[in-house]
């Protein structure tokens, strides 16, 4: 008789599951990290037997394949301000930074012959890391300065040289408190010292979709805001603070703006 009353429980089991948002949460996270991990597997030979090796053109096979995985998660991006990346040579791009999900916002705007900076300890993650080797991206030591400080004057010489574009999170790390942290300076040497424009690229809160802290993911719309470049043509090191806080100030009223009602219930930050 209880095997009788057990039968619709279990067929309700699955249902129960996929509604329960924490499993939803989870199954979606994994998935990301899964997919993100087989992507870049496929991507690896396409990029050797196109390239030979490292090369900021691989970026261009990264991008292409980063581009669906959004629909997948139920993401859905809306940029503005295209016309401000039709800047000819190299310019840094800044952007805050909020999950790792802000990859798939960068490969929706991603400009060609454009790589990041990121933290050297992302190449040891699987086959993810080693596309980000083979896309050029510069990896640096956040654990001491002097090194990447060193690695970020080489790359202004390199951007140069190369004609490449940086991609910078100067709050130099992931944030979801509802505002910006306080910007540290390396992306604005690096643009003063290849004296070249910054381009800001804001991205609204994820708050409304996806909140770490209450295992929450759900679907969402984002918002990337590409803002008017920053002229560094004569700027010197001695502008570095300045020219971060005007890059601040501007970046923070955008993402207040486009993060809307969002933002202001998480309590805006106050830096
Ligand atoms: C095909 C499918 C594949 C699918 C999978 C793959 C998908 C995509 C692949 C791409 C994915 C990649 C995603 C990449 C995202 C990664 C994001 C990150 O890793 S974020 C973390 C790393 N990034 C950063 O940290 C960048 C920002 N940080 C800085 O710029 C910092 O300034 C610093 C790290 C250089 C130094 O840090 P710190 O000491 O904490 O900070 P400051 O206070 O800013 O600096 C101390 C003093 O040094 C001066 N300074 C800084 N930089 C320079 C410089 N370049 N030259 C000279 N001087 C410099 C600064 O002015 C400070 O001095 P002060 O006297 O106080 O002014
Ligand atoms: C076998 C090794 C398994 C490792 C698992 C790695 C998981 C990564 C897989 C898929 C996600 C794809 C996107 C990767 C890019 C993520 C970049 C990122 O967001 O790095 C964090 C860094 O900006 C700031 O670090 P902290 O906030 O200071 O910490």
């Amino acid at each position: 008789m209880d095997a009788v009353w057990m039968l619709p429980v279990l067929l309700m089991l699955p249902l129960l599951l996929w509604t329960s948002s924490t499993f939803v949460f989870y199954f979606k996270k994994c998935f990301y990290v899964a997919y993100m991990m087989l992507l870049a597997f496929i991507a690896m030979p396409i990029c050797i037997l196109k390239s030979g090796g490292r090369d900021i053109e691989n970026m261009r096979v990264i991008r292409f394949m980063v581009r669906h995985v959004k629909y997948f998660l139920g993401l859905r991006y809306q940029v503005s301000g295209w016309e401000h990346l039709q800047t000819d040579g190299p310019y840094v791009i800044i952007s805050n930074h909020q999950s790792s999900l802000d990859v798939l916002g960068m490969m929706e705007t991603l400009p060609d012959r454009c790589t990041m900076i990121a933290k050297k300890e992302l190449i040891w993650a699987g086959t993810v890391g080693m596309i980000c080797w083979l896309g050029g991206i510069v990896f640096i030591n956040r654990q001491k300065t002097s090194d990447a400080k060193n690695v970020m004057s080489d790359a202004a010489k390199t951007m140069l040289a190369d004609k490449i574009r940086l991609w910078v999170f100067p709050e130099g790390t992931r944030n979801q408190n509802g505002g910006l942290l306080p910007f540290k300076k390396g992306a604005f040497h690096l643009a003063i010292q290849a004296q070249v424009p910054i381009i800001p690229i804001v991205f609204s809160s994820y708050n409304n979709f996806y909140l770490r802290k209450e295992k929450e993911f759900k679907s969402g719309s984002i918002t990337l805001k590409i803002l008017p470049k920053i002229e560094t043509k004569g700027l010197t090191a001695d502008d570095v603070t300045t020219l971060s806080e005007q890059s601040f100030g501007i970046m923070r009223s955008a993402f207040l703006e486009i993060s809307g009602q969002t933002v202001q219930s998480n309590g805006p930050s106050t830096h």
